[in-house]
Protein backbone atom coordinates (compact mmCIF):
# COMPACT_ATOMS: atom_id res chain seq x y z
CA UNK A 1 0.00 0.00 0.00
CA UNK A 2 1.45 3.60 -0.74
CA UNK A 3 1.29 6.58 1.56
CA UNK A 4 -0.95 8.45 -0.69
CA UNK A 5 -3.67 5.86 0.06
CA UNK A 6 -4.03 6.80 3.98
CA UNK A 7 -3.05 9.77 3.73
CA UNK A 8 -5.82 12.55 5.33
CA UNK A 9 -8.03 13.68 2.69
CA UNK A 10 -7.17 17.46 2.05
CA UNK A 11 -9.11 20.56 3.41
CA UNK A 12 -11.91 21.03 1.27
CA UNK A 13 -11.28 23.37 -1.52
CA UNK A 14 -14.30 25.90 -0.88
CA UNK A 15 -12.29 27.31 1.90
CA UNK A 16 -8.50 26.26 0.84
CA UNK A 17 -6.28 29.32 -0.27
CA UNK A 18 -5.37 27.37 -3.24
CA UNK A 19 -9.32 27.38 -4.41
CA UNK A 20 -11.10 30.23 -5.15
CA UNK A 21 -13.81 30.71 -2.51
CA UNK A 22 -17.17 29.83 -4.05
CA UNK A 23 -19.92 32.28 -3.51
CA UNK A 24 -23.16 30.94 -5.86
CA UNK A 25 -22.99 27.53 -5.19
CA UNK A 26 -22.29 25.12 -1.77
CA UNK A 27 -20.04 22.21 -2.28
CA UNK A 28 -19.98 19.45 0.25
CA UNK A 29 -17.44 16.54 -0.06
CA UNK A 30 -18.82 13.18 -0.13
CA UNK A 31 -15.71 11.16 -0.16
CA UNK A 32 -12.02 11.39 0.21
CA UNK A 33 -10.49 11.01 -2.95
CA UNK A 34 -13.48 11.83 -5.07
CA UNK A 35 -17.30 13.07 -5.25
CA UNK A 36 -19.10 16.21 -3.78
CA UNK A 37 -23.06 17.30 -3.66
CA UNK A 38 -23.30 20.84 -4.94
CA UNK A 39 -26.51 22.81 -2.78
CA UNK A 40 -27.86 26.46 -3.88
CA UNK A 41 -28.48 25.56 -7.69
CA UNK A 42 -31.23 25.19 -9.78
CA UNK A 43 -29.92 23.93 -13.10
CA UNK A 44 -30.93 25.96 -16.34
CA UNK A 45 -29.94 27.08 -19.29
CA UNK A 46 -30.07 30.47 -17.82
CA UNK A 47 -27.90 30.08 -14.84
CA UNK A 48 -25.25 32.75 -15.25
CA UNK A 49 -21.63 32.56 -16.16
CA UNK A 50 -19.88 33.02 -12.71
CA UNK A 51 -22.78 29.84 -10.75
CA UNK A 52 -21.46 27.66 -14.57
CA UNK A 53 -17.40 28.86 -13.67
CA UNK A 54 -18.38 27.56 -9.68
CA UNK A 55 -19.73 24.31 -11.08
CA UNK A 56 -17.04 23.36 -13.55
CA UNK A 57 -14.20 24.33 -10.90
CA UNK A 58 -15.76 22.25 -8.43
CA UNK A 59 -16.50 19.34 -11.10
CA UNK A 60 -12.42 19.41 -12.18
CA UNK A 61 -11.68 19.45 -8.35
CA UNK A 62 -14.16 16.68 -7.66
CA UNK A 63 -14.79 14.70 -10.74
CA UNK A 64 -18.17 13.67 -10.38
CA UNK A 65 -20.84 16.41 -8.57
CA UNK A 66 -24.25 15.59 -7.72
CA UNK A 67 -27.06 18.03 -7.56
CA UNK A 68 -30.42 16.96 -5.39
CA UNK A 69 -33.91 18.05 -6.07
CA UNK A 70 -33.46 19.09 -10.13
CA UNK A 71 -37.43 17.57 -10.75
CA UNK A 72 -38.14 20.49 -12.67
CA UNK A 73 -35.66 19.26 -15.80
CA UNK A 74 -36.97 17.99 -18.89
CA UNK A 75 -34.77 16.41 -21.89
CA UNK A 76 -34.56 20.84 -23.19
CA UNK A 77 -33.86 21.88 -20.28
CA UNK A 78 -30.91 19.35 -19.39
CA UNK A 79 -29.54 19.89 -23.15
CA UNK A 80 -29.42 23.96 -21.99
CA UNK A 81 -27.61 23.16 -19.32
CA UNK A 82 -25.06 20.82 -20.51
CA UNK A 83 -24.58 23.57 -23.05
CA UNK A 84 -22.98 25.86 -21.19
CA UNK A 85 -20.49 23.42 -20.29
CA UNK A 86 -18.99 22.44 -23.87
CA UNK A 87 -20.20 22.08 -27.39
CA UNK A 88 -22.21 18.74 -26.97
CA UNK A 89 -21.85 15.63 -28.51
CA UNK A 90 -24.78 13.54 -30.44
CA UNK A 91 -26.53 10.96 -27.61
CA UNK A 92 -24.04 8.00 -29.10
CA UNK A 93 -22.34 7.15 -31.64
CA UNK A 94 -23.82 3.95 -32.28
CA UNK A 95 -27.34 3.71 -29.90
CA UNK A 96 -30.41 5.69 -31.05
CA UNK A 97 -32.60 5.79 -28.22
CA UNK A 98 -34.96 8.87 -30.07
CA UNK A 99 -33.53 11.71 -29.42
CA UNK A 100 -30.36 13.43 -31.38
CA UNK A 101 -28.84 14.73 -27.89
CA UNK A 102 -30.00 12.54 -25.15
CA UNK A 103 -29.40 8.73 -24.40
CA UNK A 104 -31.95 7.25 -22.58
CA UNK A 105 -30.87 4.15 -20.47
CA UNK A 106 -33.93 2.34 -19.24
CA UNK A 107 -34.42 -0.81 -18.15
CA UNK A 108 -37.16 -3.23 -17.22
CA UNK A 109 -35.30 -6.50 -16.83
CA UNK A 110 -32.23 -5.63 -14.23
CA UNK A 111 -30.14 -4.64 -16.69
CA UNK A 112 -27.49 -1.98 -16.11
CA UNK A 113 -23.91 -0.46 -17.47
CA UNK A 114 -22.66 -2.57 -14.73
CA UNK A 115 -19.03 -2.72 -15.88
CA UNK A 116 -16.29 -0.18 -15.05
CA UNK A 117 -15.71 2.31 -17.77
CA UNK A 118 -15.20 5.71 -19.23
CA UNK A 119 -17.89 6.67 -21.67
CA UNK A 120 -17.67 5.93 -25.25
CA UNK A 121 -13.60 5.44 -24.93
CA UNK A 122 -13.70 3.54 -28.21
CA UNK A 123 -13.52 7.20 -30.31
CA UNK A 124 -10.76 9.80 -30.57
CA UNK A 125 -12.26 12.18 -29.53
CA UNK A 126 -13.51 10.84 -25.89
CA UNK A 127 -16.09 13.28 -24.41
CA UNK A 128 -15.03 15.50 -21.71
CA UNK A 129 -18.26 15.61 -19.55
CA UNK A 130 -21.34 13.39 -19.02
CA UNK A 131 -24.58 14.87 -17.44
CA UNK A 132 -26.77 12.54 -16.25
CA UNK A 133 -30.34 13.04 -15.01
CA UNK A 134 -32.18 10.37 -12.44
CA UNK A 135 -35.84 10.40 -14.18
CA UNK A 136 -37.17 7.21 -12.84
CA UNK A 137 -35.17 5.93 -9.40
CA UNK A 138 -35.50 2.42 -8.17
CA UNK A 139 -36.62 2.16 -4.39
CA UNK A 140 -33.64 -0.34 -3.87
CA UNK A 141 -30.65 -1.13 -5.33
CA UNK A 142 -29.26 0.72 -9.11
CA UNK A 143 -27.18 3.08 -7.71
CA UNK A 144 -23.97 4.35 -9.57
CA UNK A 145 -20.54 4.47 -8.54
CA UNK A 146 -17.64 6.40 -9.81
CA UNK A 147 -13.32 6.18 -9.52
CA UNK A 148 -10.74 9.07 -9.65
CA UNK A 149 -8.32 7.59 -12.70
CA UNK A 150 -5.99 10.92 -11.24
CA UNK A 151 -5.59 9.33 -7.49
CA UNK A 152 -5.44 5.58 -9.09
CA UNK A 153 -2.14 7.18 -11.39
CA UNK A 154 -1.12 9.44 -8.38
CA UNK A 155 -0.79 6.48 -6.11
CA UNK A 156 0.81 4.05 -8.71
CA UNK A 157 4.48 2.91 -6.94
CA UNK A 158 7.43 3.94 -9.26
CA UNK A 159 7.81 0.58 -11.03
CA UNK A 160 4.29 0.51 -12.00
CA UNK A 161 3.99 4.42 -12.94
CA UNK A 162 6.81 4.26 -15.31
CA UNK A 163 5.38 0.95 -16.75
CA UNK A 164 1.94 2.79 -17.15
CA UNK A 165 3.15 6.12 -18.79
CA UNK A 166 5.01 3.97 -21.60
CA UNK A 167 2.05 2.44 -22.08
CA UNK A 168 -0.57 2.91 -25.30
CA UNK A 169 -3.86 0.23 -25.71
CA UNK A 170 -6.34 -0.18 -28.22
CA UNK A 171 -10.15 0.46 -27.12
CA UNK A 172 -13.01 -0.83 -28.93
CA UNK A 173 -16.54 -0.89 -28.95
CA UNK A 174 -16.35 -4.53 -30.31
CA UNK A 175 -15.63 -5.84 -27.17
CA UNK A 176 -15.47 -9.63 -26.12
CA UNK A 177 -18.43 -9.57 -23.76
CA UNK A 178 -17.59 -13.28 -22.94
CA UNK A 179 -13.98 -12.58 -21.44
CA UNK A 180 -15.83 -10.21 -19.36
CA UNK A 181 -15.56 -11.23 -15.82
CA UNK A 182 -17.91 -8.36 -14.02
CA UNK A 183 -20.44 -10.96 -11.94
CA UNK A 184 -24.13 -10.31 -12.99
CA UNK A 185 -23.47 -9.56 -16.41
CA UNK A 186 -26.54 -9.64 -18.87
CA UNK A 187 -27.98 -12.81 -19.99
CA UNK A 188 -26.61 -13.04 -24.10
CA UNK A 189 -29.97 -15.16 -24.72
CA UNK A 190 -31.99 -12.11 -23.92
CA UNK A 191 -33.53 -10.96 -26.91
CA UNK A 192 -33.31 -7.38 -25.98
CA UNK A 193 -29.54 -7.75 -24.72
CA UNK A 194 -28.69 -9.25 -28.03
CA UNK A 195 -30.21 -6.28 -29.82
CA UNK A 196 -28.32 -3.84 -28.13
CA UNK A 197 -24.78 -5.79 -28.51
CA UNK A 198 -25.66 -5.80 -32.17
CA UNK A 199 -26.56 -2.04 -32.16
CA UNK A 200 -23.69 -1.11 -30.26
CA UNK A 201 -21.48 -2.69 -32.53
CA UNK A 202 -23.02 -1.57 -35.81
CA UNK A 203 -19.86 0.67 -36.68
CA UNK A 204 -16.85 -0.53 -35.50
CA UNK A 205 -14.55 1.66 -34.01
CA UNK A 206 -10.86 1.12 -32.46
CA UNK A 207 -9.00 3.75 -31.18
CA UNK A 208 -5.27 3.60 -29.78
CA UNK A 209 -5.21 5.83 -26.68
CA UNK A 210 -2.05 6.31 -24.39
CA UNK A 211 -3.05 4.80 -20.84
CA UNK A 212 -2.01 7.83 -19.01
CA UNK A 213 -3.36 10.91 -20.43
CA UNK A 214 -2.57 14.92 -19.33
CA UNK A 215 -6.11 16.24 -18.61
CA UNK A 216 -6.35 19.04 -21.33
CA UNK A 217 -7.96 21.60 -18.34
CA UNK A 218 -6.11 20.65 -15.20
CA UNK A 219 -2.90 19.35 -15.99
CA UNK A 220 -3.24 16.00 -13.96
CA UNK A 221 -2.07 12.62 -15.17
CA UNK A 222 -5.26 10.39 -15.37
CA UNK A 223 -5.39 6.53 -16.33
CA UNK A 224 -7.45 5.84 -19.40
CA UNK A 225 -8.79 2.32 -19.47
CA UNK A 226 -11.93 0.43 -18.95
CA UNK A 227 -14.22 -1.75 -20.11
CA UNK A 228 -13.63 -0.66 -24.00
CA UNK A 229 -10.06 -1.38 -23.31
CA UNK A 230 -9.00 -4.51 -25.54
CA UNK A 231 -5.36 -5.06 -25.24
CA UNK A 232 -1.95 -2.58 -25.00
CA UNK A 233 -0.11 -2.29 -28.11
CA UNK A 234 2.91 -4.90 -28.56
CA UNK A 235 1.66 -7.04 -25.90
CA UNK A 236 -0.24 -10.23 -26.52
CA UNK A 237 -3.35 -11.04 -25.16
CA UNK A 238 -2.88 -12.71 -22.06
CA UNK A 239 -0.02 -10.31 -21.27
CA UNK A 240 -2.51 -7.49 -22.00
CA UNK A 241 -4.71 -9.22 -19.35
CA UNK A 242 -2.86 -9.34 -16.46
CA UNK A 243 -1.18 -5.76 -16.75
CA UNK A 244 -4.91 -4.38 -17.25
CA UNK A 245 -5.87 -6.13 -14.60
CA UNK A 246 -3.19 -4.97 -12.13
CA UNK A 247 -4.04 -1.23 -13.24
CA UNK A 248 -7.65 -1.56 -13.17
CA UNK A 249 -8.19 -2.82 -10.04
CA UNK A 250 -6.17 0.18 -8.57
CA UNK A 251 -8.65 2.63 -10.70
CA UNK A 252 -11.71 0.54 -8.82
CA UNK A 253 -10.77 0.16 -5.39
CA UNK A 254 -13.34 1.22 -3.10
CA UNK A 255 -11.15 4.27 -1.31
CA UNK A 256 -10.66 5.20 -5.13
CA UNK A 257 -14.91 5.35 -5.48
CA UNK A 258 -17.73 7.06 -4.34
CA UNK A 259 -21.12 5.33 -4.34
CA UNK A 260 -24.42 7.32 -5.30
CA UNK A 261 -28.03 6.57 -4.26
CA UNK A 262 -30.31 8.18 -6.70
CA UNK A 263 -33.18 10.08 -5.48
CA UNK A 264 -36.45 11.33 -7.96
CA UNK A 265 -34.75 14.51 -9.96
CA UNK A 266 -31.12 14.18 -8.92
CA UNK A 267 -28.71 15.11 -11.58
CA UNK A 268 -24.56 13.57 -11.67
CA UNK A 269 -22.02 15.25 -13.48
CA UNK A 270 -19.01 14.12 -13.82
CA UNK A 271 -15.65 14.44 -15.82
CA UNK A 272 -15.01 11.98 -18.35
CA UNK A 273 -11.40 12.40 -18.47
CA UNK A 274 -10.68 11.71 -15.18
CA UNK A 275 -13.15 9.05 -14.03
CA UNK A 276 -14.97 5.64 -14.51
CA UNK A 277 -18.60 4.48 -13.48
CA UNK A 278 -20.24 1.99 -12.83
CA UNK A 279 -23.74 1.51 -12.65
CA UNK A 280 -25.06 -1.22 -9.83
CA UNK A 281 -27.40 -3.92 -11.53
CA UNK A 282 -29.25 -5.15 -8.24
CA UNK A 283 -32.39 -3.51 -8.38
CA UNK A 284 -34.45 -6.71 -9.66
CA UNK A 285 -37.17 -6.05 -12.46
CA UNK A 286 -37.56 -2.54 -11.01
CA UNK A 287 -38.46 0.26 -13.94
CA UNK A 288 -35.20 2.56 -13.78
CA UNK A 289 -34.21 5.19 -16.51
CA UNK A 290 -31.58 8.14 -16.75
CA UNK A 291 -30.88 9.89 -19.25
CA UNK A 292 -27.56 11.31 -20.70
CA UNK A 293 -26.49 14.52 -22.30
CA UNK A 294 -22.56 14.49 -23.70
CA UNK A 295 -20.00 17.19 -23.75
CA UNK A 296 -17.78 16.47 -26.76
CA UNK A 297 -14.00 16.61 -25.51
CA UNK A 298 -10.36 16.67 -26.91
CA UNK A 299 -8.09 14.12 -28.29
CA UNK A 300 -6.29 12.68 -25.44
CA UNK A 301 -2.51 13.74 -24.94
CA UNK A 302 -0.04 11.43 -23.83
CA UNK A 303 2.82 12.66 -21.48
CA UNK A 304 5.34 12.84 -24.40
CA UNK A 305 2.62 14.83 -26.28
CA UNK A 306 1.90 12.27 -28.63
CA UNK A 307 -1.61 12.09 -29.45
CA UNK A 308 -4.48 9.03 -29.74
CA UNK A 309 -4.41 7.44 -33.04
CA UNK A 310 -7.88 6.07 -34.92
CA UNK A 311 -7.51 2.72 -36.26
CA UNK A 312 -10.96 2.51 -37.47
CA UNK A 313 -14.13 4.67 -37.17
CA UNK A 314 -14.48 8.35 -37.20
CA UNK A 315 -16.05 10.49 -34.54
CA UNK A 316 -16.44 12.98 -36.52
CA UNK A 317 -20.93 12.66 -36.76
CA UNK A 318 -20.42 11.85 -33.15
CA UNK A 319 -18.69 14.81 -31.90
CA UNK A 320 -19.53 17.46 -34.39
CA UNK A 321 -23.69 17.14 -34.97
CA UNK A 322 -24.35 20.69 -35.13
CA UNK A 323 -23.73 20.56 -38.87
CA UNK A 324 -25.76 17.70 -39.00
CA UNK A 325 -28.46 19.16 -36.97
CA UNK A 326 -30.94 21.59 -38.04
O1 LIG B 1 -27.17 3.88 -15.34
C1 LIG B 1 -26.34 4.61 -14.78
O2 LIG B 1 -26.44 4.97 -13.60
C2 LIG B 1 -25.12 5.07 -15.54
C3 LIG B 1 -25.22 4.70 -16.97
C4 LIG B 1 -23.98 5.10 -17.73
O3 LIG B 1 -23.03 4.38 -17.79
C5 LIG B 1 -23.96 6.40 -18.41
O4 LIG B 1 -24.95 7.15 -18.36
O5 LIG B 1 -22.93 6.71 -19.03
FE1 LIG C 1 -21.47 5.35 -18.89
Amino acid sequence: MTSTLSDPAPADPAVGSRSPRHERIAVHRIGGRIGARIEGVQLSGALDAQTVAEIRTALLRHKVVFFRGQDHLDDEQQIAFAGLLGPLTSAHPTISTGSSRVLTIKTRNGQAANSWHTDVSFVDKVPAISVLRGVEVTEYGGTTSWANTVTAYEALPEPLRVLADRLWAVHSNLYDYAAMNELGDADPDDPEVAEYRKQFGRIPFETEHPVVRVHPETGERALLLGQFFQRFVGLNTYESHEIFELLQTRITKLENTVRWTWAPGDVAIWDNRATQHYAVADFDDQPREVRRVTVAGDVPVSIDGRTSVVRSGSSADFVDIDSLIS
